[in-house]
């Protein structure tokens, strides 16, 4: 049999009830044996990357795309060691590696809301010139007001562009820190949560607390807003401490009634958040499922669904552009209020000579800038809101308690390209967590113990962590010879995917042990299991990339050149129909493989599977094809 001669062992799983047993291949009809050496596949790895962007010519060799590995073995190590996904003390110390930075924000910040308080000063000042109460000449006063125009923007644009740089650095970070936590999670994790929903983590979760400064940096806004109501109640104390009082309270009271009413809209404003996700569901579901809507005639079936999301999401938007408008109205009410107040109160202290006219336009000025960074302070205080809740949504669903311990600690060792101390089970600056490190020690080479010896499932009992009550596998003992094709036979939902689950380690027995030369393989971290393992499963996946990159995906820490890429594809009986493609190994074969037919896909992953040059090649077939002769 073809595999065999390579001493890789062969896991057939066809799900057909028919029991098919695939006769091994003599060597002499196996496509890899005059291409491939009979043990080990040893692939000379030229020193040449390929650059991922189309790059005919058979020279062309495919590289992994480049990685800041300490930033991600950190990352990974803090992931086991922290519970919480996002951590106030984390977000400082990304933030702490700005200090130049943020002071230069904070000397920014002073000097714009400096200038901008100075501002009504100075028209007062301007106004009792005219009327020739002044005591400077009017053209130095109007320069001074120039200056203050010219600085107050330059001081702004200081201030925004260094926060934003150190927020995207932050946020950036952040983003792959989560990524890199959802990438070791358990497979319970990726059954129990929908892809959208973990998407949603990075894109509007993260989005959010991306933009409570990025939204917020802009005048009347977060901090600006925050410096301008403290600058401005200060000023107006100064100015009069009988007017300032009144105009304050007044000004706070309506503003916060104005920010009850707008929390009185948050369910508007969320349910047209709910209907705007429902209809992005629903189109990418028709459109992702095109062929079948199309072959059911389901078009009518999708448009009226479609019809009731979109009028449902008209209702709300309207709704929402009601209470938007009444929104509007009130922060005016709040400004013409105060307004009132302070004609009323002031112009009977101008009229009683109490109150110079200066002082008295400075207030109408000040009074707009309290009312509008006020309104801003609230509308920054319903951002945080939904920041935390956010932030809250990412922890919860990424708690530390569906990590992978395994794999997680054997993708940090392998980062960072050094043992982890188990001694101590100190990592980095944080601490692992010594139970799995401790178990996950063997003196044996886990690739070595897999090209020589079988595979033995003692007693192994499996239920699905999300059906615990069903109980999958119920005592189940198998050998796996090395060197020999096991194929696994029985009708549909029988278990034959779910042994292969357990072989590929994406769940581990509930009871029972699998072993590996005599060795539980429950020693070996994942990282270094999926090294021994080459699967190609039921629905293989393809990568948006070219046919090239997705046949060399399995070694992605390693150069590879096109010669070995085509020869696993000749082996896979792929390379005709890939050099007939436009750009032969360089044609990109769309999103999950789209562009190509369900058997180019799975030519294309066994071809992958067989480059990785496993010892253990499983081959989980939706139905047996081994008699069309897959790899012949
Ligand atoms: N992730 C899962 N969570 C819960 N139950 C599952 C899961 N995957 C499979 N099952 C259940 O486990 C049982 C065995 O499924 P499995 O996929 O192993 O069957 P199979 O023998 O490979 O079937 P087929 O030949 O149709 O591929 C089925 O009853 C199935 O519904």
């Amino acid at each position: 049999m073809a595999i065999s001669t390579w001493s890789a062992r062969l896991l057939l799983t066809p799900a057909s009830s028919r029991a098919t047993l695939w006769p091994p291949r003599p060597p002499a009809a196996n496509p890899l044996s005059s291409s491939f050496p009979r043990k080990r596949l040893h692939l000379a790895r030229p020193p040449r990357a390929y650059i991922s962007a189309p790059a005919p010519g058979p020279e062309a060799a495919y590289a992994a795309p480049t990685l800041d590995a300490a930033a991600a073995a950190a990352d990974v190590a803090a992931a086991i060691s922290s519970s919480d996904a996002i951590t106030w003390a984390g977000v400082w110390a990304l933030l702490s590696r700005h200090r130049a930075r943020i002071a230069v924000c904070l000397a920014a910040l002073v000097a714009c809301t400096a200038c901008t308080l100075s501002m009504p000063l100075f028209s007062g000042r301007f106004f009792e010139t005219l009327i020739g109460r002044g005591n400077e000449p009017l053209w130095r006063l109007l320069s001074k007001i120039a200056a203050l125009y010219t600085l107050e923007p330059i001081f702004t644009i200081i201030f925004v562009i260094n926060m934003t740089i150190i927020w995207e650095q932050v946020m950036a970070r952040l983003r792959s820190q989560i990524f890199r936590r959802i990438l070791i999670q358990k497979m319970l994790f990726f059954d129990r949560h929908k892809v959208g929903e973990l998407t949603g983590l990075l894109t509007s979760d993260l989005g959010s607390l991306k933009s409570i400064v990025s939204d917020n940096i802009s005048r009347d806004r977060g901090l600006r807003a925050l410096s301008e109501i403290i600058g401005t109640l200060c000023i107006l104390f100064t100015l009069s401490t009988e007017l300032a009082p009144v105009l304050g309270l007044l000004m706070v009271s309506v503003s916060v009634l104005v920010a009850i009413f707008k929390r009185s809209t948050v369910p508007t404003f969320k349910s047209y958040g709910i209907l705007q996700a429902r209809i992005s569901d629903c189109a990418s579901e028709t459109f992702s499922a095109i062929r079948t809507v199309r072959s059911f005639g389901g078009e009518k079936r999708q448009i009226s669904l479609f019809d009731n999301l979109a009028s449902a999401y008209q209702i709300s938007g309207t709704k929402l552009g009601v209470l938007k408008s009444a929104n509007e109205s009130l922060t005016r009410v709040v400004v013409y209020v105060s307004l009132m107040a302070l004609y009323i109160l002031g112009g009977r202290k101008v009229n009683a000579g109490k109150l110079s006219v200066g002082t008295m336009v400075s207030f109408i000025g000040y009074t707009f800038t309290l009312t509008f960074a006020v309104q801003g302070a609230v509308n920054t205080l319903s951002d945080l809101r939904a920041t935390l809740a956010s932030v809250e949504r990412i922890n919860s669903v990424l708690s530390a308690k569906d990590i992978d311990d395994s794999l997680a600690y054997g993708l940090a060792k392998e980062l960072d390209g050094k043992e982890l101390d188990d001694s101590n089970g100190v990592y980095e600056n944080g601490s692992v967590k010594k139970h799995f490190m401790s178990e996950l020690k063997s003196s044996s080479s886990c690739s070595n113990l897999a090209w020589s010896g079988d595979i033995h499932l003692k007693e192994v009992h499996f239920s699905y962590p999300l059906r615990s009550d069903v109980e999958i596998l119920n005592g189940l003992d198998l050998t796996i010879e090395c060197g020999k094709v096991t194929a696994l036979v029985g009708p549909s939902g029988a278990g034959k995917s779910t042994v292969v689950q357990l072989l590929a380690r994406y769940y581990e027995p509930t009871q029972g042990s699998i072993t590996v030369a005599g060795e539980d393989i429950r020693v070996f971290d994942k990282r270094e299991w999926s090294r021994v393992v080459s699967l190609v499963n039921q629905d293989p996946v393809l990568f948006s990339v070219s046919v090239g990159e997705n046949i060399a995906y399995g070694l992605p820490d390693d150069v590879v050149s096109k010669d070995e890429i085509i020869k696993a594809a000749k082996a896979a009986n792929a390379h005709e129909f890939i050099i007939s493609l436009p750009q032969g190994y360089d044609t990109l074969v769309g999103e999950r493989g789209s562009l190509l037919s369900g058997g180019q896909r799975q030519r294309i992953a066994i071809a992958r599977a067989l480059l990785k040059n496993a010892p253990i090649l499983i081959l989980d077939e939706k139905k047996s094809k081994l008699r069309k002769g897959m790899y012949v």
